[in-house]
């Protein structure tokens, strides 16, 4: 029983990894790039609640899809990978156990697709 959600610290842990992500990239021109001109406050909680609902929390996102929200960024293999593992470091900061930070990057591989090249 437990899910993944429950078992990594639930939504205060997904803001603090959220909440670190945002700080990595600020700090990584090659990624901030992609964020001028972005609402912050609101990918800040489209963000965490896109984590709450992959790892079955009681969440209901209401961000757009994938595609959409990527479209017109041509991002590029190297930059997605460089922001996977931007995302790594922020749920290590986050105290997150390695089999929870991989679960979710399991979960979010799957979108990889949906964001690279659009
Ligand atoms: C693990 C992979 C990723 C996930 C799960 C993810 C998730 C999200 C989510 C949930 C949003 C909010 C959508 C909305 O507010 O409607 C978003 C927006 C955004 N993402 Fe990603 N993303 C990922 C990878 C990337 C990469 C690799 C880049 C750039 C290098 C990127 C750049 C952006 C930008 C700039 C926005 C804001 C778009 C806007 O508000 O116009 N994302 N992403």
């Amino acid at each position: 029983g437990q899910t993944a959600y429950a078992r990594l610290g639930g939504m205060p842990a997904l803001y603090a990894v959220t909440d670190n992500f945002i700080t990595l990239i600020e700090h990584e021109p090659r990624i901030l790039k992609y964020f001028k001109g972005v609402d912050i406050a609101e990918f800040r909680r489209h963000f965490a609640i896109q984590l709450c609902m992959e790892t079955g929390g009681p969440c209901e996102y209401t961000g757009r899809t994938m595609q959409d929200a990527h479209a017109m960024m041509n991002i590029t293999e190297a930059d997605f990978n460089l922001t996977v593992e931007l995302l790594i470091k922020a749920g290590e900061q986050a105290g997150l156990a390695t089999s929870e930070i991989n679960y979710l990057l399991m979960k979010l591989a799957t979108m990889r697709k949906d964001m690279l090249y659009k």
